[in-house]
């Protein structure tokens, strides 16, 4: 038995114990919310990892993430509303993990920053930043990860450069964290045992003064805009990869994004460039002096925008190349690195879908495509304009559904290149139609299916 006094010594004490439990867990707030404070303001070599998440799903993963950086790797945490103006000028690696609500809508905690960032009012240039998403959603909903898609390509078109295609992940398949987290570590180069090394994307980042050599009209009486063919050179050669873009700076400094049209090594950059022609009349500010303007020999800036979403997986997997118009120059520099290998029949695993419009007066690049068949390559043409056999390349690959589906039995990559309303979505709507959904998530998941669509 205890007596009253006792009872009463027993209370306070365990009231003296919360007490002192409180206080701890206080102070241990204070200084957390300092040490994020210090670092959102100074810290660059600090990895950002930021969540959108309604019900914790995306938060824990962002956590699990972030845990498994390497030791010497410091990172902060962050609800995406918290990542401020400040902290993306102040980040160069990040990390998004973010769920998708309603319609491609954001959770809560990310409206605040889509609604700042990504509604194309925002002028920073993030060009300093490399950044990688994880994008959870559930494919029963026609948005299927919309959020994580938008925040990708605002991202983007604020210049922050993609070290991975957005990586989706279904709740309906039952999250794999450790899957994604893997998929993220592999081709971010985020890997956990390693220290961070200086990323490799931003050295060779320097405008450099580039000359107009050569311009080409490619479709001349074509119902399309006039498209051509473009040819600027450097002093020096450069080194970029197939997929990469090259980043324009015109008179008056204005900057345009084409994707390049040629191989690495070389310091002659070739594009392909449709006459952008506003409702007034005038030209665009970059097609303009590309294909009017300027005089050859006349000088621009240039510098190369690294773009590994759409970066060739390996060279000697079967790969189908599918784009209409200018996106023709994305899949050229892919077709043209691979013709590089050695053989006679160098491109016998590439299979190229293009789409024009007029059979007669768009046939775009046809001797070289004549020369890249004879090294092998499997040619498709669609000629929307065409009298007798109208069609787009979503149109060949439901005609050629046997052959395409043994290509991607047989492991073969998907490059999509060139307009996202007008091509990449019909294309996209297509291979859904053809595969199962395990397939076609297999696809993704496997980064089979590449995309650099505008
Ligand atoms: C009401 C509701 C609406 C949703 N809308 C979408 C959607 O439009 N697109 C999508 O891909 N997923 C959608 N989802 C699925 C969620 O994004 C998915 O369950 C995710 O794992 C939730 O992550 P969180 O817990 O981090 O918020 C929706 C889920 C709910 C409950």
């Amino acid at each position: 038995m205890i007596s009253d006094s006792q009872r009463v010594w027993l209370v306070l004490l365990a009231l003296a114990v919360y007490v002192f439990i409180c206080v701890l867990s206080w102070l241990n707030h204070v200084r957390r919310n300092k040490r994020t404070q210090q670092q959102i303001i100074s810290d660059e070599g600090v990895v950002l990892v930021a969540y959108a998440s309604q019900t914790g799903t995306a938060e824990a993963l962002a956590r699990q993430s972030a845990a498994q950086l390497d030791g010497n790797t410091p990172y902060q945490l962050l609800p995406l509303n918290q990542v401020n103006e400040d902290v993306l000028a102040n980040t160069r690696q990040a990390l998004f993990v973010v769920s998708t609500y309603g319609e491609g809508e954001p959770p809560d905690n990310g409206a605040a920053f889509a609604r700042h960032f990504l509604k194309g009012t925002f002028e920073q240039d993030l060009s300093h930043l490399q950044f990688s998403v994880m994008a959870l959603g559930d494919k029963l909903y026609q948005q299927f990860c919309g959020f994580g898609h938008q925040l990708y390509q605002g991202l983007t078109e604020l210049g922050a450069v993609a070290l991975t295609p957005p990586l989706e992940s279904c709740a309906s398949d039952g999250h794999n964290p450790q899957q994604l987290i893997s998929q993220w570590q592999i081709l971010s180069g985020f890997h956990s045992d390693a220290p961070l090394e200086e990323p490799l994307l931003n050295t060779e980042r320097e405008f450099v003064p580039a000359k107009l050599i050569n311009r080409r009209w490619l479709n001349p009486g074509s119902p399309g805009a006039p498209a051509f063919f473009i040819s600027l050179q450097t002093q020096q050669a450069f080194d970029w990869q197939a997929g990469d873009i090259a980043e324009l700076k015109f008179p008056g400094g204005e900057i345009r994004h084409y994707s390049i049209a040629s191989v690495a090594k070389a310091n002659i950059i070739e594009l392909i460039v449709r006459q952008h022609r506003f409702a007034e009349g005038g030209l665009g500010i970059g097609s303009g002096w590309l294909t009017q303007h300027a005089d050859l020999q006349d000088q621009i800036e240039l510098r190369i925008k690294p773009n590994p979403a759409f970066y060739a997986v390996d060279a000697t997997v079967p790969a189908i190349f599918i784009g209409s118009g200018t996106g023709l120059a994305g899949l050229r520099a892919h077709i043209l690195e691979r013709a590089q290998a050695v053989g006679e029949q160098p491109l016998a695993t590439s299979w190229l879908i293009f789409g024009e419009r007029d059979p007669q007066k768009d046939a775009w690049l046809q001797s070289e495509m004549q020369t890249w068949q004879q090294q092998g390559l499997q040619l498709s043409l669609a000629f929307s304009r065409d009298e007798q056999n109208p069609d787009y390349v979503q149109d060949v690959m439901l005609q050629q559904q046997q052959q395409f589906l043994s290509w991607l039995e047989q492991g073969a990559v998907i490059y999509v290149c060139g307009s996202r309303k007008g091509m990449a979505h019909g294309v996209d709507a297509v291979l859904q139609q053809m595969l199962s959904q395990t397939q076609f998530e297999k696809l993704i998941n496997q980064q089979r299916y590449r995309r650099d669509i505008y």
